[in-house]
């Protein structure tokens, strides 16, 4: 069986906050990133959706170790990283590259081109060079931008292009994983399936693994295996591609996938997009952190947290009543319930009557 590139067990980043100008007192802590757990096997596209704030961007950086997760285990190549050392990870950062979500900010505008591409190569110590010039003409012909303009500045290219330097740079040290922080956000709608489109024909001309982070459903579709959608700094669903858009079993999937715009007016729903605020992870609300904005929230929701469980193979949501949910059912105007939902829950209520009975 193939091993995982990349693993992500319970990892957490926990954010002190802290108050008061000359004696700091913790007043209380951010969960940025609360208990994820995923794995990312070779030559796949694992996508990471959310709301701004959900901890996408926190977890990609944990992904690298860019940042020190507060605890859980990151294991790259079925190798345990949590603790390797600045030496190993210089090392294995050759291995896992990162594209940034801004392309204006992400390129030294005092680089050449060239000198941005090769950079990654310098920094890992990749040839001589001349062989590095070879390789950045090479690279640029490989993100369809012309040999040529390695000599110039990044600010005489467009965003689209900007970001093809991006990828180049990527490339430059031959990655196996590279993570894509909301590669596209920034582009043109136009522009932004151009990109796609090449970072998906580089993966499959040279086996890439993508750890895409978006905050939109609509943009992973074409580039994903599997989607994990993220809420408040946990997994709430993950699942094949097929399967997530098809038949979603939370509802803050649903949710997300009603605000997506859906090209084919006779599939648009009626359902609006969720209302209310994203609430704070300094405080998070008790029970399923989503209950709050659910339109299907029961008195259990409140109390209790539900477990990342398997629906089907390979499908795992983290709803007290994943199973129950059709998956056709949408809000209404976050008003009322699919029909069949309220018959589950009802004959739910009942149940737990009955047991509560049983047991007094
Ligand atoms: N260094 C930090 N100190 C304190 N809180 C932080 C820090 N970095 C991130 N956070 C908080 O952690 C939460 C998750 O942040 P993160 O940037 O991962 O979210 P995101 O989903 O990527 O959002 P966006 O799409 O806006 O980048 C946010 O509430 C953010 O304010």
């Amino acid at each position: 069986m193939t091993k995982p590139l990349l693993e992500l067990e319970d990892i957490r980043k926990l954010y002190p906050v802290k108050k008061g100008l000359i004696i700091q007192k913790e007043v209380g802590t951010v969960r940025a990133v609360d208990g994820v757990s995923f794995q990312l096997m070779p030559g796949e596209t694992l996508a990471v959706v959310g709301e701004s704030g959900c901890g996408k961007s926190t977890t990609a950086r944990l992904a690298m170790r860019l940042i020190e997760p507060t605890s859980g285990t990151i294991r790259y190549d079925g190798q345990d990283i949590t603790k390797a050392t600045r030496q190993d990870m210089r090392r294995l950062r050759r291995d896992m590259q990162i594209i940034f979500q801004d392309p204006y900010s992400s390129l030294n505008p005092r680089m050449t081109v060239e000198e941005i591409i090769a950079e990654p190569m310098v920094v890992h110590n990749v040839g001589d060079r001349a062989s590095r010039r070879d390789r950045v003409r090479e690279l640029l012909r490989l993100v369809d931008l012309a040999p040529y303009h390695a000599d110039r500045y990044p600010h005489e290219f467009s965003g689209g292009q900007r970001q093809r330097i991006g990828i180049a740079r990527a490339l430059s040290v031959s990655p196996r994983l590279i993570v894509c922080d909301e590669p596209v956000s920034a582009l043109d709608v136009s522009i932004q399936a151009q990109i796609v489109n090449l970072l998906k024909d580089l993966q499959k001309e040279f086996g890439l693994t993508y750890l895409f982070i978006s905050h939109g459903l609509a943009v992973v579709k074409h580039v994903s295996d599997r989607v994990a959608v993220m809420y408040l700094g946990q997994i709430v669903e993950i699942a094949d591609k097929k399967n997530l858009y098809d038949n979603p079993r939370h509802p803050y999937t649903q949710a997300l996938l009603a605000a997506a715009p859906e090209p084919d007016p006779s599939r648009r729903t009626a359902m609006k997009s969720l209302g209310g605020d994203l609430p704070s992870p300094l405080n998070p609300p008790s029970g399923c952190r989503f209950h709050t904005r659910c339109p299907l929230a029961q008195e259990r929701c409140r109390s209790e947290v539900p477990a990342l469980r398997e629906i089907e193979p390979g499908h795992r949501a983290a709803c007290h009543f994943a199973e129950s949910v059709p998956s056709f059912t949408r809000f209404r105007n976050g008003e009322g319930i699919h029909p069949r939902l309220q018959e589950r829950l009802a004959l739910y209520a009942r149940h737990k009557a009955a047991l509560a009975s049983v047991n007094a």
